[in-house]
Order: C-alpha cells, then sequence, then structure tokens
C-alpha cells in the first residue's frame, strides 16, 4: 500500500506538487496519469526519499522509504533508466543490486531471462544499450528483491509494441500476486489497457481519480449536430453542463454530462436534429485528458458553465 497524504513540494513559488492525497492499493495496477510537467516524476521522487516534500507524506506500508531497513527488497523502484552507470554492462548492476540486497546469485540470471535479455546484451555495456534495453534492464532491477511495491515512472518508454504488452502482462501478473503497483504515464491509452485505478494529476494537482470502472461511467453522453450553438444553448438552459468534444474530433460534437435520454429529450424540445448520440464511455477520461495538455482546449471549454 502506498499513501500519499497532503503532499506538496515547492521550488521557489512554484507547486511543482500541490497537496496530492492518493493510495495505491495492494492486488491493484493504479496509473498515475498526467501531461508532460504535471508532477508525476516529482512526487514519485518524494515517494522514495530522493526529493523531501515542503509539506504532507508519502509513506509504503506506514513507513518512510528512508525508514526501510532494506527498501529494495520491499519496494521496487524504477525513475530513469537512463540513469544507470553506462560504463557497467547490465548483469554487473544487477549483481551489485543482488548483493547489497543479500539475494542469492541466480536471481541475476532469473531476472535476465524474464526481462528477456539475451546473455550477451547483459555483458553489453549500458552506454551501448538501446532505450528499451536500458528500460527492461530497470525492471529487472526493480523486480530482483521480489518486493510487494512497485513504483514505476514511465516504464513503456522506449518499448517497442511487443515489449509494452510483455511489460503490461508482467505488471498485470505482479498485482494479480498481490502487489502494490504504481506507474505514471503521460500516455492515456497506455494506462487504460492496465490500470485497475487512475489517478489523474495536472499542474500539481489531482484532478480525478478512483477505479477506471467509475470514471468510464461518469463520462456522459457525446452528441453531434450540425446546430452546435442552438444545442449548447438548449442544454445551457436546461443547466446541463457541456463542452466541445476534442477527443471525439471535428467541430460538431459535444460530451455533455447527463445520460443518454436526457440528451435526446433536450435536442427534441429544441427541434435540434441529431447526427449522433451515444454514451461517451473513454472519451470523457481522453477528453479530460486533452482538457489538461492543451491550454488553449482549456481556455475555450464551456464545460461546467451551464452548472
Ligand atoms: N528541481 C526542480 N527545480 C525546479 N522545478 C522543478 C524541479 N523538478 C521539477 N520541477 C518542475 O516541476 C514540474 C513537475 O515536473 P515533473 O518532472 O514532476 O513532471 P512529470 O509529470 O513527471 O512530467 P513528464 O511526463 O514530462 O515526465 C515541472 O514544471 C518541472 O519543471
Amino acid at each position: 500500500m502506498i499513501t500519499v497524504d497532503s503532499l506538496t513540494k515547492t521550488y521557489g513559488a512554484f507547486r511543482a506538487v500541490d497537496d496530492v492525497t492518493f493510495t495505491a492499493r495492494p492486488g491493484r495496477v493504479t496509473g498515475f496519469l498526467g501531461p508532460n510537467g504535471a508532477g508525476k516524476s516529482t512526487s514519485m521522487r518524494v515517494m522514495v526519499g530522493l526529493t523531501p516534500p515542503t509539506s504532507g507524506s508519502a509513506t509504503v506500508c506506514g513507513r518512510r522509504f528512508a525508514d526501510l531497513p532494506n527498501p529494495g527488497r520491499e519496494i521496487g523502484v524504477l525513475l530513469d533508466a537512463s540513469a544507470q552507470h553506462a560504463g557497467r554492462t547490465g548483469r554487473e548492476i544487477l549483481t551489485i543490486a543482488q548483493r547489497t540486497m543479500g539475494l542469492p546469485k541466480s536471481r541475476v540470471d532469473e531476472m535476465i531471462a524474464q526481462v528477456s535479455l539475451t546473455p550477451s546484451e547483459a555483458d553489453r555495456r549500458v552506454r551501448n544499450y538501446s532505450l528499451g534495453m536500458r528500460q527492461r534492464l530497470g525492471i529487472a532491477t526493480a523486480l530482483l528483491g521480489e518486493p510487494e511495491v512497485l513504483i514505476l515512472d514511465e516504464p513503456a518508454n522506449g518499448l517497442d509494441p511487443a515489449g509494452i504488452r510483455w511489460m503490461r502482462d508482467l505488471l498485470r501478473g505482479y498485482a494479480d500476486q498481490g502487489a502494490t503497483v504504481l506507474l505514471s504515464s503521460h500516455l492515456l491509452h497506455e494506462i487504460e489497457v492496465v490500470a485497475d485505478d487512475l489517478v489523474v494529476i495536472g499542474n500539481g494537482r489531482i484532478v480525478a481519480q478512483g477505479t477506471k470502472a467509475e470514471l468510464l461511467a461518469s463520462a456522459g453522453t457525446l452528441v453531434r449536430t450540425r446546430d452546435v450553438p442552438g444545442l449548447t444553448t438548449a442544454l445551457a438552459t436546461a443547466g446541463v453542463a457541456h463542452a466541445p468534444s476534442a477527443a471525439a474530433g471535428g467541430s460538431d460534437a459535444l460530451r455533455v454530462e447527463a445520460d443518454t435520454e436526457v440528451v435526446g429529450s433536450i435536442a427534441l424540445d429544441a427541434r435540434i436534429a441529431l447526427l449522433e448520440l451515444r454514451a461517451a464511455e473513454g472519451a470523457g477520461l481522453e477528453e479530460m485528458f486533452l482538457e489538461l495538455t492543451a491550454a488553449e482546449q482549456r481556455e475555450t471549454t464551456t464545460r461546467g458553465e451551464a452548472a
């Protein structure tokens, strides 16, 4: 279990992480999702004791990382796959970690096999590794001590499609055995497939969190019409929140925070013909994410104005 409680990190006047609270639970994959610069890495650095928080706390099973006697046995961490010693071979890096953690020597070869590095790749210096190979080595290091908690920052970076699939299965399997898995990404689809729970962060603040099923269920309705101004007015008059749907593409789509029946009735009363009317499902999450990632969309959104 990872507990992040009212975590704030400021750099001068800038709040990189602003009052972030969430829990990542055992047996579940928690996706930590946010656009570039949202504060994911900073939060994770605090969790693993690399950055002191300005206020608030992050603990794993009730303890701060710094208080863990043999942290590698309890928390597997992958923050920056490129930060490995370039002059050492992959096998050397794993061997040093295996000795530090007091693990049997056989774990090194087991992990090399598990992350599908060939023996000759394992004996190559890390400076000659591709990004995907570094990522595999980083995952091997994180899993070496069979920790119950995994904290992985953008672990799919640099992996090819087969590698992404492999990693997804690996994380799923790990969580299914009871581990707590927290992984960050700036790519919604990457995380949507594997995560059970989602924590969405933007500009340092949590903007949404819950189970994936809950967040998808609250997505509302996607509606398309040639008369967007007319429908917008009718929805506003009815007090129903709505926003242009960037996720659906085109300028004729709105996402409405009401179910399809309500939206259909409002359109009928206003005598507005619809081109499409359906539950938004994943589009709602994508919408929220696009709003976070594009400042101009945030400025033009009308969501909530009518609420
Ligand atoms: N040491 C620092 N000094 C000043 N600002 C910092 C420092 N570390 C991070 N920041 C700022 O904090 C904000 C959050 O950065 P962070 O790396 O946590 O984002 P992120 O969500 O991990 O983004 P990405 O998806 O691009 O990795 C950014 O604006 C970044 O420039």
